[in-house]
Order: structure tokens, then sequence, then C-alpha cells
């Protein structure tokens, strides 16, 4: 593993240079009632190239947050690197606030600001902000204009903190837990959203509890626990690495059945069968797909319907954690206060 550059004070131009590094992070916060301390960031190294979505994925507590928290200057690591363009956002605040727009979780507006009045407000902290119009256009805002806080729906305001994130052309956003809160149709307006973002030339860091939301919208992405980086690639490298079992589910014309069950029992390719009225479900090897075919063909059955389950960024979890990853129901996470 490389090092990254030392710190300057001079953002890096370079198009080609990774955009974020960080380095063998550590992260700790003081226990409660003043019982040692708690390690939110144990081990956690990734770099971002420009023009990527990037992922941070993880369950609750895995030190999603405290990371980007790390990057974007908020907190201070207890140990190693972390560098956007070439710079330690510790040393020189000012110039990452020019280049990073963040999204935190809980984005908190006084709740009687209107969406035009929040846009103006913030474009006052930059010397050359982007055009607040634009900017509500690229996020489907416009006809919130003069709404107040209060009164726009949860995906309104998340397109609001996103829209404010970027207000002062920043050339990396961090967004913290996105899509929480909202429905399905919402969740996959905002994924658009991102691509858009991300298309216009900023490249993107996301915080994501959801693993659909990770494979789908992310070029590349850590998987995170308890502090340290258990996997890193693109989604499609993460799972093609996983030798996870397949599962081929036929659907039969009853009289087949009992034929193909004992047909496909014993292959050296299946290690388990199991069939409940016309649905059997067989799971096997990477093989078993063209094993079961073939033996379905040698005996003559001719399947109504075959489907097989696509291995996921969850099996990718299990394979490197050894426990299943518990996603919280999308409306079902609350933080408590920081400190
Ligand atoms: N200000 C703080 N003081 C004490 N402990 C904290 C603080 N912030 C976070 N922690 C603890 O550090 C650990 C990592 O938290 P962090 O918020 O970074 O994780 P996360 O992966 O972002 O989790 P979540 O998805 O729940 O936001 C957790 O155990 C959390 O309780």
């Amino acid at each position: 593993m490389t090092s990254p550059a030392p710190a300057t004070g001079a953002l890096s131009e370079t198009a080609t240079g990774p955009v974020v590094e960080v380095r063998t992070l550590r992260k700790s916060y003081p226990g409660p009632r003043g019982a040692g301390r708690k390690v939110a960031v144990e081990d956690v190294s990734f770099s971002v190239a420009p023009g990527e979505i990037f992922g941070i994925l993880g369950p609750n507590g895995a030190g999603k947050t405290t990371t980007v928290e790390c990057l974007a200057g908020l907190r201070t690591a207890d140990a190693g690197q972390v560098r956007i363009l070439g710079t330690d956002p510790q040393q020189h605040p000012e110039a990452i606030k020019d280049v990073v727009g963040v999204q935190l979780q809980e984005a908190e507006l006084s709740p009687r600001i209107t969406v035009r009045e929040a846009m103006r407000l913030f474009a006052s902290f930059y010397e050359d902000p982007a055009d607040p119009d634009e900017l509500l256009a690229l996020l489907d805002l416009v006809a919130q204009r003069d709404v107040r806080f209060s009164r726009l729906s949860g995906g309104q305001k998340q397109r609001l903190s996103i829209a404010l994130a970027l207000v002062g052309r920043p050339r990396v956003a961090i967004l913290d837990e996105l899509t929480t809160g909202l429905d399905p149709a919402a969740r996959r307006a905002t994924w658009d959203l991102i691509e858009r973002v991300r298309d216009s030339g900023v490249t993107i860091l996301l915080v994501t509890h959801f693993m659909d939301e990770a494979e789908r919208l992310c070029d590349r992405l850590v998987i995170i626990d308890h502090g340290r980086v258990v996997a890193e690639g693109t989604p499609a490298e993460l799972i093609e690495q996983v030798d996870a079992e397949r599962t081929v589910v036929l659907r039969l014309a009853a009289e087949d059945v009992t034929r193909a069950v004992a047909a496909l029992d014993g292959l050296p390719e299946v290690s388990g069968v199991a069939a409940a009225g016309r649905r059997v479900e067989v799971t096997g090897s990477r093989r078993v797909l063209f094993a079961v075919v073939q033996a379905l063909a040698a005996h003559d059955v001719v399947p109504d319907d075959v489907a097989t389950t696509a291995r996921t960024l969850e099996d990718v979890f299990v394979h490197h954690t050894g426990r299943p990853y518990e996603e919280p129901a999308a409306d079902a996470i609350t933080k408590g206060a920081r400190s």
C-alpha cells in the first residue's frame, strides 16, 4: 500500500490522481461515564478516483459517518491520514470548504425558511456559488421554491439538502444516508439524480446502509464492519469473488415433480433439493443450473418456469463477516445526539 503524498495547502488540480485518500484511519470517542474509549473507526483505507460514485456501505455503528466526518474536517482523527485533492482537511479547513459539499444525516434547517431563502443563505457562504435556479431545476425543486422547509415532503427535504451541498460548486460531494425514510419511488428518483450530479463532474462519496443502493449506484465501494474495511471493489467484482451457493427454482407439472427430484438428487453439482407442491428448489455449485437443465432434458422433463436467485452484496457481507447483514427498515433509522 502506498502512502498518500504529504499534505499541502494547495489543492491538486490533476484530473487523474485520487480525489479522496484515506489511509489507516483510526478514531475513538470517550466512553459513557468516563469508561475508557470507544473505537468507532479501527482501520479504514480507501481512495476515490475523479468522477466516481464511491460507496461506504455497512451496518449501523460500523463507523461510516465518523469516517466521512474526519474527511470533511468535522472530526480530528486519532491516527492515519486523510486527504482531499492532496490536502489535509484538518490542517486546511478553509481550502477544503470550497471543494467539498457535505450532506450529512439529519440536516436541520429552520422550519420557516423557504427553499429559495435556504439556497440564498448557503450561496452567501461562497465567493462563486452555483446558480441556485439551475440547481433547483437539477433537483426538481422549482415548484417548491417558495415553500417553507417544514412543509416539504421527506423526498423534497432530501433533495434540498443535496442542492445545499452542491451550492458551493464542490468537486466532491459527501452524501450520508441519502435515501433513508424515502418511499421506493422517491429512492429511485434520488438515485437517478445522483447519477446526474456525477455526470455534471462531481465526485461522489455515498454513505449508505442499503445494499441495493450500493449495488445500483456505486462504481466502487468499501464494506465497513466494526470500524474496519472487510471488502473493497466494484459491486460486480465483490459478488464474483464470493463462491456462494447458487439456487435454481423450478416450477413443474405436478406429475413431473417426483421424477425430477429423483433425477436431481445426488448429482455432484447439487447440494440440496426441496419440493413444495409444484415448486422445486435446487441448491448447489456454480454449475448447478447447467446440471439441472441437462438432467431434466435427459429425463424429458420440461419445466414451466426456471429462475435463478442472483447473488448480492449481502452474500459478500456474510462471506466476509460470517453473519447476516441486518438492514434496518428504510424509515427506522434514528440517530442519537452527537457530541
Ligand atoms: N459523538 C460520539 N460519541 C460517542 N460515540 C459515538 C459518537 N459518534 C458515533 N459514536 C459511536 O461510534 C460508532 C460508529 O458510529 P458511526 O456513526 O460512525 O457509525 P455509522 O456506520 O455511521 O452508523 P450509522 O449507520 O448508525 O450512522 C458507534 O458505535 C457509535 O455509537
